[in-house]
């Protein structure tokens, strides 16, 4: 057993290592954070397959699943194992807590990890579905942040970029120094290559959804009814250049339309539907490689603090609309919208004043930056209250499923 003293290790908002009981700890606080349905799920209950499981949005999506309706299938992510030098990678365990969680709600949860853009692991959970889950799917979050996607038909590796569209942008940023001092900077992005977008799209935008859906209704898995959503953002005017106006924005975009062709396609097949899921801002290890989001996150939660609506809460809502014992009333672009809260017309106010004024010696005031910077730590598994920090901690923690 490699039990080792772990001390977190960084480059930005890039650690190292990941601490095994501090992320098993910040999956039971998760767990804890989602609100019990009225009435307990019975039954054997959804067949359920989520892809992005390990971490962010489609963690939540899990856990949330789980406790509001119940679920039982597949829960698919791309995690790197433990080896000799370092620990694995903080969804890796992320993921072990979770099918802990999962069998003492008795439910079957399979975990798989490889690449969910691959022919062969749409495959492996076809298979899985037909052996083990009756040979049908009710449900499918789809929840993928990648940095590349290989095209299975054409073996064409695609890679996703952040950049402002049309010219240069330049926006304010937060940094933390080695001693996790605080500094408000201008960083500019330089403006989209010619084929960024289309690789951001090949990356972000739905094709690979829509891969999945199809793989899966040619298999003959998806059950009467099945329904998918996939996650999407739209966020603030302050992060729209590079955010919504930028090569992702064109990717969600994409996204959304995949959704209404999808939807359309589902309901005369299956009279199942698609819907994309519009989230809130959360600090994810995705979203702090967005320039300028860390600043704007920190800022909104100086602004709305404990009102800042965490993600298993609003897939806790996501899960009463999909199995619908709460249906949601969708936008005029026929998206979910759970982001309400972040996007409303004080808030954003707010928000845009703080940001005007944040600089390094300001910022302090005007952004929760305890909470922010405690909130990348925890992605890794550090900053986790309840946690012994000094105490050796063993790092070859098996995959579910997998014997030691
Ligand atoms: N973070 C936010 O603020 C925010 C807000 C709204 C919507 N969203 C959306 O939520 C979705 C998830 O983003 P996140 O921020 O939770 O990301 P994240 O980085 O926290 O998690 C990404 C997940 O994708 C998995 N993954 C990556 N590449 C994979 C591959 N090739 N095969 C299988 N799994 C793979 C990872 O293992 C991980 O489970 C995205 O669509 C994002 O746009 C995020």
């Amino acid at each position: 057993m490699n039990e080792r003293v772990l001390t977190p290790r960084n480059r930005g908002f890039l650690f190292l290592d990941s601490h095994p009981e501090g992320c098993r700890r910040s999956v039971a606080d998760m767990w804890r954070a989602c609100p019990d349905p009225a009435d307990a799920p019975q039954g054997p209950g959804p067949v359920a397959l989520v892809i992005g499981s390990s971490a962010g949005y489609g963690l939540a999506a899990t856990l949330a699943g789980l406790k509001r309706a119940g679920i039982r299938g597949i829960a698919v992510s791309f995690e790197k194992a433990p080896t000799e030098r370092r620990t694995a990678t903080a969804g890796w365990y992320r993921t072990a807590a979770t099918a802990d969680i999962a069998r003492t709600a008795g439910r079957d949860l399979v975990f798989l990890n490889g690449d969910a853009f691959s022919d062969t692991m749409k495959d492996q959970v076809a298979d899985l579905v037909e052996r083990r889950f009756g040979g049908r799917l009710d449900h499918l979050v789809y929840s993928v942040a990648a940095p590349r996607r290989t095209d299975p038909d054409t073996g064409t590796t695609y890679a996703s970029v952040l950049k402002p569209i049309g010219r240069a942008h330049l926006t304010k940023t937060l940094v933390f120094d080695d001693q996790g001092v605080p500094e408000v900077r201008e960083v500019e992005t330089g403006p989209a290559e010619p084929d960024d977008v289309e690789q951001t799209v090949a990356v972000m935008g739905g094709a690979d959804w829509e891969r999945w859906i199809d793989h899966l209704s040619d298999r003959g898995v998806l059950a009467e009814g099945f329904s998918t959503a996939a996650l999407s953002y739209i966020g603030s005017p302050l992060t729209a250049a590079i955010y919504r106006q930028g090569t992702i924005g064109v990717a969600k975009a994409h996204l959304e339309a995949t959704a209404r062709t999808l939807d359309e396609r589902l309901g005369k097949t299956v009279g199942g539907r698609a819907v994309t899921c519009v989230n809130g801002a959360a600090v994810t290890q995705s979203s702090t490689a967005i320039p300028g989001i860390a600043l704007y996150t920190g800022l909104l939660r100086g602004v709305l603090g404990q009102d800042m609506l965490p993600p298993v809460r609003q897939l806790a809502a996501l899960w009463d609309d999909l199995t619908g014992r709460s249906p949601l009333a969708p936008d005029d672009e026929d998206r979910i919208r759970l982001d309400t809260w972040e996007l409303a017309d004080d808030v954003q106010a707010a928000v845009a004043d703080r940001w005007e004024a944040a600089t390094t010696d300001t910022i302090g005031g005007l952004a929760d930056l305890d909470w922010f910077h405690a909130e990348v730590r925890r992605l890794y598994g550090f900053s986790v209250p309840g946690v012994d920090y000094a105490a050796p901690v063993a790092t070859d923690v098996p995959w579910p499923g997998q014997t030691p």
